[in-house]
């Protein structure tokens, strides 16, 4: 039964395929494991078509995904609602010139890096990623989003 009386029936579906791993990678960590949910094809549908239903005709021309699991969810996402895909990138993989964010992860330190360029002044963008923990993933990939850049 769902949580919420008007819950879409879908969500429901999405979330027993998420396994959860206690103790993963730390003591502690309740680890939320999407990798089981991308084995039931319906349930990964559902899940994109869940944020393209929500997000189509937003005027959005940017999906940023978060490596690596918003590599796996932004993509399909950001071709059906017509926009561009801009991966932000773990440090020293992107071989051109890039911005970078540093952040405080649940269990450790990380860094964001993004292409100068792929992300003009003015344009609308949607983060992608798996999950939210603590946020601070997503609050660098703000940031990131909005630094000025001179060039
Ligand atoms: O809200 P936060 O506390 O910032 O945590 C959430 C982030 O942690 C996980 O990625 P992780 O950094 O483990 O990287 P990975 O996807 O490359 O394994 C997850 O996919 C999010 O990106
Ligand atoms: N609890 C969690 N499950 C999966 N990925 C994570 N990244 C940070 N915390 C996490």
């Amino acid at each position: 039964m769902s949580a919420y009386r008007d819950e879409d029936p879908r969500i429901h579906d999405i979330k027993t395929r998420i396994r959860v791993v206690p103790n993963f990678p730390k003591p502690g960590i309740m680890f939320q494991d999407i990798t089981t949910l991308l084995l039931n094809p319906k349930a990964f549908k559902d899940t994109i078509d869940l944020f393209v239903e929500r997000y189509k005709g937003k005027n959005i021309s940017v999906v940023a995904g978060i490596e690596a699991r918003g590599f796996i969810f932004g993509p399909p996402i950001a071709l059906a609602i017509g926009a561009k895909f801009v991966p932000l990138r773990k440090p020293r993989k992107l071989p051109g010139e890039v911005i970078s964010e540093k952040y405080i992860l649940e269990y450790g330190r990380d860094c964001l890096e993004m292409h100068v360029g792929a992300v003009k002044s003015g344009e609308r963008a949607l983060v992608v990623d798996d999950l939210i923990a603590t946020g601070g993933t997503l609050c660098a990939a703000m940031n990131l989003l909005g630094k000025p850049v001179s060039c």
